[in-house]
């Protein structure tokens, strides 16, 4: 294979993985007995029917609510240069609708995760806000109130204003969604229909200044539940455009036996953030992935590649140089470990980070990590020699390394003239096992 080749089958690869939406968006008629919203107001109860809504009713429910704070740093924060919304929490209000009874469960499982997912999803109520004129959110993603949270749903409900539009952003790239456009407001007699939007917590996303009514919205926690899922959506994922499309850059890759021609590892860089910490279980996040990760382990093993979740750990000698135990010499090292679960940080303690050798057999008998070789694009395409080193797994990286990757964090007690907390993270990826190109001909038959 041409080093000019492998460059843009990687672009087209990228341009796949981004045609993705981080979002999913639509709307939903409300019926005749999900239209009232009923909360506990300065003077009593207070009630609104978005079947018939007027601008006093909408009034007199922003009046009732209190500013909106937003998260930093695990802290709420008033900071109307911010945020400027009314909000109302879940023990003063009481609404007659319900996501789930809409679908939209279904949709996420399958338009955010591919069908992928075996968890079950769960949603929970978290506030109602209320947008005036001159409201809005700036840009921001969405702290996770636990490990199971992976996103929000915000449903719109139907009153007339202009302004307050979605926008989201990641990856680079940029969507708008118009929610007051698409809500239809009811006038007592036609229908009526509110908006919804669901999507993953590390995509930024900001709301627009409403420039005329109210916008109303509950928003959802979106989080996994023990439940098991409902099967049957496998037929989906088999039937995406983008995950064949996917399938087939790879299968360009690997058909040619020049590519990766002794073996060795394709590595994808995971697009979205995940919460990881020590004792998460690679496996187990491997069946949560979002979107397009998601598609990309489907595509790999659809490929009858063996793929998992790995947690990468560059390591430098310390001090930057070491001796080497058979010729004498010295030389600065810095290694690169694949492993399957996170660094045991309660051991990292009992290492003389100095004493090279101790750091390896750590590294490769108790993690055990495999030493892994970053390829650049000449040795991938088999133009320049590599050096066979025994027990190193050369790996090709197919997406570039980004700044919010996800990374599993281990703290341990260094040992210096005082002792302090260090911290070693591993970047976790998506590994697919390659074997040189005559296995790779068997794997296909
Ligand atoms: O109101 C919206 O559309 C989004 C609200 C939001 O971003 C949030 O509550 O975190
Ligand atoms: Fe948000």
């Amino acid at each position: 294979m041409s080093s000019t080749q492998i460059p843009e089958i990687c672009k087209a690869f990228a341009e796949c993985v981004q045609a993705e939406l981080p979002y999913i968006s639509g709307t939903f008629p409300l019926g005749p007995n999900e239209s009232k919203l009923f909360y506990q107001g300065p003077n009593g109860l207070g009630m609104v029917d978005f079947s018939n809504v007027t601008d006093s009713d909408l009034e007199a429910l922003s009046d009732a609510c209190q500013p909106a704070s937003f998260g930093v740093g695990g802290q709420d924060i008033l900071d109307v240069s911010y945020r400027k919304a009314g909000k109302m929490d879940t023990s003063r209000f009481s609404s007659q609708f319900s996501p789930v009874t809409h679908g939209i469960i279904d949709l996420i499982r399958e338009d955010l995760f591919k069908g992928e997912d075996e968890r079950g999803i769960g949603v929970e109520l978290y506030k109602l806000n209320v947008y005036g004129p001159g409201s809005f959110f700036k840009a921001h993603i969405d702290t996770p109130r636990s490990d199971n949270m992976f996103g929000s749903l915000v449903v719109i409900l139907p009153t007339i204003h202009t302004g307050g539009s979605l926008i989201f952003r990641h990856g680079g790239k940029e969507w708008t969604f118009d929610s007051a456009g698409a809500v239809q407001v009811g006038d007592g007699a036609s229908s009526y229909q509110a908006a919804y939007t669901a999507f993953y917590s590390d995509v930024e996303h900001e709301v627009t200044p409403v420039l005329s009514g109210y916008r109303v919205t509950l928003t959802y926690n979106l989080y996994f539940s023990s439940n098991t899922a409902a099967a049957g959506a496998a037929s989906i994922r088999s039937q995406s455009s983008i995950t064949l499309a996917i399938e087939g850059h790879l299968k360009s890759l690997l058909s040619d036996s020049s590519f990766l021609h002794t073996g060795g590892y394709l590595g994808f860089r995971l697009i979205h953030k995940y919460p990881v910490h020590k004792s998460t279980d690679l496996n187990l996040l491997a069946k949560t992935l979002k979107g397009p990760d998601a598609r990309i382990l489907f595509a790999c093993t659809s490929l009858g590649l063996r793929t998992s979740l790995q947690a990468f750990y560059s390591w430098r000698s310390s001090p930057s140089s070491y001796r080497d135990a058979q010729d004498g010499k010295k030389r600065r090292i810095k290694l690169t470990y694949a492993m399957h679960k996170a660094v045991n940080a309660d051991k990292v303690s009992e290492i003389d980070m100095g004493d090279w050798e101790d750091v390896k057999e750590f590294l490769e008998d108790y993690c055990k990590g495999k030493a892994v070789r970053n390829l650049g694009l000449m040795a991938a395409a088999n133009m320049e020699s590599v050096q066979e080193k025994p027990d190193t797994q050369n790996i090709y990286w197919i997406n570039p390394e980004v700044k919010s990757a996800t990374k599993v964090e281990s703290a341990y007690i260094a040992y210096g003239n005082e002792a302090s907390l260090g911290y070693i993270y591993g970047a976790v990826a998506i590994v697919a096992e390659v074997g040189d190109p005559s296995k790779r001909r068997t794997m296909e038959d």
